[in-house]
This record gives structure tokens, C-alpha cells and sequence, in this order.
């Protein structure tokens, strides 16, 4: 197990309970980039910041930096100085998409069809087998979240879930369910930002170091 992952106990031992889960829900996303996949994310108020942040750590460069392989290099190099100029900022990503940000499909699915079934409706349209549904409910049992776990089962990703201590219906419904071992909402969301940051950064390693 990586130091970045030993770092994450050593700093916050209250999550000690988590351990398993969360080298369980490494793997699944180490393995899911690894076979072309990309990671959706989803999750409401404060949840829905963190899936945007997730994001940003996931897209560009981290902790480290994130210089293109040659082989992606040379291919921008067909514009000249230009290309040289877009090669030089370019930067690895590891493909991520925030399902909460999409204002027009959300505001309209919500408005005409039903607001629980707005994110289940992009994980139907972006979803794919080989991808990761990754969930962020204190509850666990936000409507809208538990829809869009149901769908991305159904199309066989694999779902990752980040809750409190019951878990709620995530717990059960999630292939992975890291149970922080909080009962309140900001306790809980305080120790899921470690938890992501943890993950962000072993991810970086694995494909960047
Ligand atoms: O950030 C906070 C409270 O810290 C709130 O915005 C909170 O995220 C919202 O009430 C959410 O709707 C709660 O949903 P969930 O975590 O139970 O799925």
C-alpha cells in the first residue's frame, strides 16, 4: 500500500474504521482508467462542491506535474510553433465528469419530467460499462443519488459510494460504500474531502508518477 494512502490514517485515525473501503474503492478506479473508463460523479449541496473539486484534481496536473507523453506531444506538433506552444500546457487527465453542473438538462428534466431521475438520466446517456459512478450522500439516501446508483447497476459500471455512518440505501446499493464514522452532515463531509484528496493523488501516482 502506497505512503499517500498510510498518510491519510496517520493524519486522521477516526477513519481508521474506512480502510478497506476506501483501498477497495482505489482499486476500482485505478482499474476503471486503466481499462478506458471515466469517472461520473454525483451528490447534492456541500456533495455536489466536492464532486467539482474531484474534478478539478483529476483533469490537470495535482501534486504532480503532468507533461504529455511524446507520442501526445508530437501530436500537436502539427501546428508548428502553435502546437508547441498548446503541447507545453496541456496536461494529463484522468477523464471526470461532474453530473451536477449540467444546468440546462438538469433545470429542464426537472421541470418536465422528475427532479429524482435528473442525474439517473445523464448516467444513462454518459454511461458505459467500463466507467465508475462515484456518489457523495451524508444521508445516503438522497433520492436523486440512489436513481442514478440504480441506473449505472443496471448498465453495469461499478458504484462507488462516500456516506456517513449508516450509509443509507448506499450502503447496500454501492459496490463500494465508504461509511465515515460521523453522524452529522458537515462531520461527515469534512472527512470525505481527505478521503477524495487521498484517492486524487494515489490515482496521479499510479498513472503520472
Ligand atoms: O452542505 C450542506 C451542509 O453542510 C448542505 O448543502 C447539504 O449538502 C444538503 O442539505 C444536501 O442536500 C444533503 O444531502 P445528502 O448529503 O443527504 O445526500
Amino acid at each position: 500500500m502506497s505512503a499517500i494512502f498510510e498518510q491519510l490514517f496517520a493524519k486522521y485515525p477516526d477513519l481508521q474504521p474506512c480502510r478497506d473501503a476506501v483501498w477497495q474503492a482505489y482499486e476500482a478506479m485505478e482499474a476503471s482508467f486503466r481499462r478506458g473508463g471515466k469517472m461520473l460523479l454525483a451528490g447534492n449541496g456541500g456533495s455536489a462542491a466536492d464532486c467539482e473539486h474531484v474534478v478539478g484534481e483529476l483533469m490537470k496536473g495535482f501534486m504532480l506535474k503532468r507533461t504529455l507523453p511524446p507520442a501526445e506531444r508530437d501530436k500537436m506538433l502539427i501546428h508548428g510553433e502553435e502546437g508547441a506552444y498548446i503541447a507545453d500546457r496541456l496536461q494529463g487527465a484522468l477523464p471526470a465528469i461532474s453530473l451536477v453542473s449540467q444546468s440546462g438538462l438538469s433545470t429542464a428534466f426537472i421541470n418536465d419530467v422528475a427532479a429524482d431521475m435528473a442525474v439517473a438520466q445523464q448516467v444513462y446517456g454518459y454511461g458505459r460499462p467500463e466507467d465508475t459512478l462515484v456518489v457523495f450522500s451524508t444521508s445516503g439516501n438522497s433520492a436523486n443519488v440512489v436513481r442514478a446508483v440504480q441506473v449505472a447497476k443496471s448498465l453495469g459500471m461499478t458504484t462507488i459510494g462516500l456516506t456517513g455512518r449508516t450509509g443509507g440505501r448506499l450502503k447496500e446499493l454501492c459496490d463500494i460504500a465508504v461509511c465515515v464514522p460521523y453522524d452529522g452532515t458537515p462531520d461527515i463531509q469534512e472527512r470525505h474531502l481527505p478521503i477524495y484528496h487521498t484517492l486524487c493523488m494515489m490515482l496521479e501516482e499510479a498513472f503520472f508518477a
